[in-house]
């Protein structure tokens, strides 16, 4: 015993000699930086950590990483942060969610695949007379400082610093406006070179208030996530993580509010991709080129954004020099005659949705939309090139009921059944879109709901009847000369604004077969 306090007492002694050396060799500020090195050697080589340093300001850019560590952290510190720990609350701009961060020098524990980490939030004054810098730099050195144990390092590093960096980008994007984005520049860059321009979307359609078949919805959701949710399956099959959606049916059926309620339930952005801005292939790949991860990527009617009339043969006409050219779909090849034509063709289309380019960028979705899927190529519908092929149809007796709900806020028990069942045949006959009962519903919603009902009831009885004469009108002019089939259909556009659309496009169909 004698002999350990003999040992200790000499120890202080060669302590306070070495102290009284290091007063009378270093100034006060040079001290500094020596016990900060011996403090560094005595962890490198005693300690069982190890210990990393992330700083606020890399040399004279904002260091990605700490970023990222703040915002993850406020995410983990909410969640593990013992009683003794405090936090900062903050709310950035244009986001209506609040996010907890460390406070200055604080520390808090967190678990990554069952080993223990700690963060320690160091912030130090800046010290003037430091380094110099072209550059204003804050008053506070800040910085995140790492304690991981030396035995899980190798293994647990990189893989925890990943998944940092996945989760406050995922955070970032929570708490963010999501966009939606155009090309209406016709090819143009704005000064920092960026094709598209883009507005907050603010879109309110979701799955919950879209009117469709249930059953329809609902595979379509779980398609959605098992594609969010598939990156390791995409990796291991070997193929490019995207998926393409074709949505047709008759306007106002829903397919642009489906977009919507896509985009919403999976909080990614929005391109909306206007093809007749687009005058080349490379064109359309440049605007590929600049789309992000986690986006829809949507052509909205696609059989009347390029000109389909005449895709099969070469052009034969040579283009005036003083006119645009126009963009034009051909499935032939591209090469040589795309460099003469500056259009787009339907190979390009192709490439930008399925060949080698598709792939740069990830975790997006291409939709399509069309009301004439039968003017389509062929090309754009085999299998395996639009994923899912949806089908927007009239009003069905559920999508009624989700509709009624939305808009008179009348749920199913509500109904008396008699009720629902005369609602049930009307709108079977009525053959109606999804928008015109909008319509309807969208006039009665001030009314009682008794009578909102009746009144909503006996409009959708009316179209029945007037569905029903139409059927036959139709049915008699299948008889009737070509010059008397015109005439009438005169008359029934006149009768109805619905079939006048479908007038119209015949007779354009028309002319394109003589020409
Ligand atoms: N299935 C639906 N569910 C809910 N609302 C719908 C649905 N279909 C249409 N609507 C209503 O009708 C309006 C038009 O719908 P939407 O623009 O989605 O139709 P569309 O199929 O894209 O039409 P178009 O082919 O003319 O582009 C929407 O604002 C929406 O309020
Ligand atoms: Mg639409």
């Amino acid at each position: 015993m004698k002999e350990h306090w003999t040992s200790l007492a000499s120890l202080m002694g060669v302590l306070a000699f070495l102290t009284s050396i290091l007063h009378t060799l270093f100034p006060p500020e040079l001290r500094l930086v020596f016990l900060g090195l011996i403090r560094r050697l005595t962890r490198n080589f005693l300690s069982s950590y190890s210990y990393f340093d992330i700083t606020e300001i890399d040399g004279v850019s904002t260091n990605e990483l700490y970023s990222a560590v703040q915002l993850y952290l406020s995410k983990s510190a909410a969640i593990s942060a013992g009683c003794g720990t405090r936090l900062s609350l903050t709310r950035q701009v244009n986001s209506s969610a609040f996010t907890y961060t460390l406070s200055n020098n604080d520390r808090v524990d967190d678990w990554f695949q069952g080993k223990p980490v700690v963060w320690e939030h160091v912030v130090v004054p800046r010290q003037n007379g430091g380094s110099f810098s072209w550059r204003p730099l804050p008053d506070e050195k800040r910085g995140f400082t790492l304690r991981i144990r030396k035995k899980d390092r190798a293994a647990l590093l990189p893989k925890y610093l990943d998944h940092i960096m996945e989760t406050a980008a995922e955070i970032r994007r929570r708490s963010q406006d999501r966009l939606l984005y155009t090309n209406t520049r016709g090819g143009g860059m704005d000064p920092r070179g960026h094709p598209w321009e883009s507005v907050p979307f603010k879109h309110p359609s979701t799955f919950d208030t879209l009117a469709m078949d249930p059953t329809r919805k609902e595979e379509i959701m779980a398609d959605l996530c098992a594609f969010a949710n598939g990156k390791l399956f995409y990796e291991k099959a070997g193929r490019a993580w995207k998926r393409g959606y074709l949505l047709y049916g008759p306007p106002g059926t829903g397919k642009s509010s489906m977009i919507a309620a896509m985009a919403n339930f999976l909080r990614y952005d929005v391109y909306d991709l206007e093809l007749t801005e687009v005058h080349t292939n490379s064109e359309l790949r440049k605007l590929l080129m600049k789309t992000t991860s986690k986006s829809i990527i949507v052509i909205e009617d696609i059989d009347c954004s390029l000109n389909l009339s005449n895709r099969n043969p070469a052009r034969k006409k040579p283009m005036p020099l003083n006119e645009p050219p126009v963009p034009e779909m051909r499935s032939n090849a591209v090469g040589m005659d795309d460099a003469l034509t500056k259009s787009i063709t339907l190979s390009g289309l192709l490439n930008f949705t399925d060949g080698l380019w598709s792939c740069c960028g990830n975790e997006r979705i291409f939709v399509f939309t069309t009301n004439h899927i039968e003017k389509l190529d062929p090309a754009l519908l085999r299998s395996g090139r639009m994923d899912m092929h949806i089908f927007m149809s009239y009003c069905s007796f559920p999508a009624l009921k989700i509709l009624m709900r939305n808009y008179l806020g009348i749920e199913e028990h509500e109904f008396d059944n008699g009720i629902l069942s005369d609602l049930e045949e009307a709108i079977g006959k009525a053959e109606i879109t999804p928008a015109d009962v909008s319509e309807i519903l969208i006039k009665n919603r001030c009314l009682e709901k008794c009578e909102a009902v009746i009144k909503s009831l006996e409009a959708l009885k009316c179209r029945a009847n007037k569905s029903k004469v139409i059927g036959n009108v139709a049915v008699k002019t299948k008889g009737l000369e070509e010059g008397e089939e015109e005439e009438e259909q005169e008359k029934r556009a006149l009768e109805s604004p619905k079939e006048a659309k479908g007038t119209m496009v015949g007779c354009i169909g028309k002319e394109e077969k003589e020409e």
